[in-house]
């Protein structure tokens, strides 16, 4: 058993390790379009925050092959750069790229309105407070041990991260000074299913890092626990 599958064990976090890309964002997807189903079924609605960046592609791409009530679903992201979703680097235009069937159906909630990062998190925290507790939140995660937009060393980090923060979206600055809006723990925290997908061996490291309790300070560390569930890939394709 590798170092990363005993610690997850030890920790009572459940870890899929998957032989590729497609093979994780197929397991995903089935535990995802599951979790939406049985939402579905006992509310009549569903929720589902999904992470932006490089990762999660595959991913979107097989959620926009399934077939599910997605009106009555409503989709919004762990976190974006406040930028229009027209910028290269909108989590929102991934979204609309890898899974257009499925935005053009959803009730979606981006995150980034233009008004300014300060209101567009305010706009965002009331419209998403309706929406907690969430179904499903999909984490990944940067080798500094960010998840979201919440990032080592931040202001205001401990309060932002806690479950029982005051609000489910912040307005925040990345280590680059570009300013991004995050959810909270308030949000993140809640969700019923919580998964964190990543994928190559240097995600690998610091994963085994934070599971093995050295890094407190990284904030993935706060969702290290049961209900967590993790799929990992070597493939960093
Ligand atoms: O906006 C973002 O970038 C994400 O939400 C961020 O938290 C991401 O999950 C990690 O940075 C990993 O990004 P990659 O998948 O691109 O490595």
């Amino acid at each position: 058993m590798s170092e990363l599958a005993r610690l997850a064990e030890e920790r009572g976090v459940m870890l899929h390790t998957a032989a590729s890309a497609q093979q994780q964002a197929q397991w995903l997807e089935q535990r995802i379009t599951k979790a939406l189903q049985e939402a579905l079924l006992a509310r009549g609605r569903a929720t589902l925050a999904l992470s932006g960046g490089r990762s999660p592609i595959p991913l979107l791409q097989a959620l926009n092959l399934i077939e599910l009530a997605w009106e009555q679903v409503g989709i919004t992201l762990v976190d974006e750069r406040w930028v229009p979703p027209e910028h290269a680097e909108s989590n929102a235009g991934l979204l609309w790229r890898h899974m257009p069937q499925v935005m053009s159906r959803v009730h979606w909630q981006p995150l980034y309105h233009g008004a300014g990062a300060l209101q567009d998190a305010e706009r965002s925290s009331a419209a998403l407070q309706a929406w907690l507790p969430l179904d499903v939140v999909v984490l990944g995660m940067g080798s500094d041990g960010h998840t979201a937009s919440l990032f080592p060393g931040m202001e205001g980090l401990a309060a932002a991260l806690s479950r029982h923060a005051e609000v489910p979206c912040l307005s925040c600055q990345a280590p680059d000074g570009r300013q991004r809006l995050t959810l909270t723990g308030a949000a993140l925290h809640s969700a019923r299913l919580q998964l964190l997908a990543i994928r190559g061996e240097d995600k690998a490291s610091t994963l085994t890092a934070a599971l093995a309790g050295g890094r407190p300070e990284w904030p993935v560390s706060a969702f290290l626990r049961p209900p967590l569930q993790i799929v990992y890939s070597a493939d960093a394709s």
